[in-house]
């Protein structure tokens, strides 16, 4: 079956300075897919390349097999993306929001019934300069699942989020999956990753230093706990000792 997302020989530099270099990775339909690394490894310039708000120097990225540069309206209709940060007039309201997004597509979702699931139908009426910071990021997923999309972008998943309100947005994620929508991920937690990744890949200084399962990751590292083995690929373990 044809991949929904397709990444092949992906090359994007700034000022001359590879941020990522020769990326390779497919993701297939209904699969929740995690693109890992430490903080500039990369993973913002690969997501920005596969929607199209950036180019890439050189490879090849499509979705649903569309071109995100030439194919944009098309793609549009399909592909949800939950952006990291994201400016909104402060007085608007919370429904406000939700109804404009609405309007921009042809058969979007429920918001009322996402807005119950991710906790949040009590702020309905409350500007969005009132919610608090797990508030806003649980909206902007919410907003990312407004189109009713195939495919859907999450950056950094569930910063800034309580323990209760990681495990609702799981299980959200969780119930996607089970309608066949296919998940792009980026997050710095493990135990996120372990719970819902179908593959990852882990990405260092722009280059993709592991592809597979968290089972074959950890087995094919020295470490029996995923973030562990995690640390081991991405050397942050002797990072972090380097700087204390
Ligand atoms: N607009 C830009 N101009 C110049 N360099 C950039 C730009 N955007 C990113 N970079 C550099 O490219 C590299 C990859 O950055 P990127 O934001 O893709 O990493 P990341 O993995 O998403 O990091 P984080 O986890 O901190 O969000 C970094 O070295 C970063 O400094």
């Amino acid at each position: 079956m044809e991949p929904i997302i397709k990444v092949e020989k992906l090359c994007k530099s700034y000022a001359g300075i590879p941020a990522i270099e020769n990326l390779e990775f497919k993701v297939g339909k209904g699969e929740v897919f995690g693109l890992l690394g430490a903080n500039g490894a990369g993973k913002s310039t690969t997501l920005e390349c596969i929607l199209g708000t950036k180019k890439q120097d050189s490879g090849i990225a499509s979705i649903l097999n569309l071109n995100p540069q030439t194919d944009r309206k098309k793609l549009y209709e399909k592909v949800g993306v939950q952006f990291q940060e994201a400016n909104y007039q402060d007085k608007i309201t919370v429904k406000e929001l939700c109804n404009v997004t609405q309007s921009l597509y042809k058969s979007p979702a429920d918001y009322n019934e996402l807005l119950s699931q991710y906790g949040l139908l009590e702020k309905l009426n409350s500007p969005i300069s009132e919610l608090s910071g797990g508030q806003k990021q649980r909206l902007f997923i919410i907003l990312a699942l407004i189109p009713d999309p195939e495919v859907v972008f999450l950056d950094e998943l569930t910063t800034g989020l309580d323990v209760k309100a990681r495990k609702t947005v799981w299980s959200g994620l969780l119930r996607l999956k089970e309608k066949g929508i296919t998940i792009l991920l980026t997050s710095h937690f493990m135990d996120e990753v372990e719970a819902l990744c179908d593959n990852i890949c882990i990405l260092k200084k722009g280059k993709m230093i592991f592809s597979g399962t968290v089972k074959d990751a950890i087995e094919s590292s020295p470490y029996k706990k995923f973030e562990d083995a995690y640390l081991w690929y991405t050397d942050e373990e002797e990072d972090k000792n380097e700087t204390i």
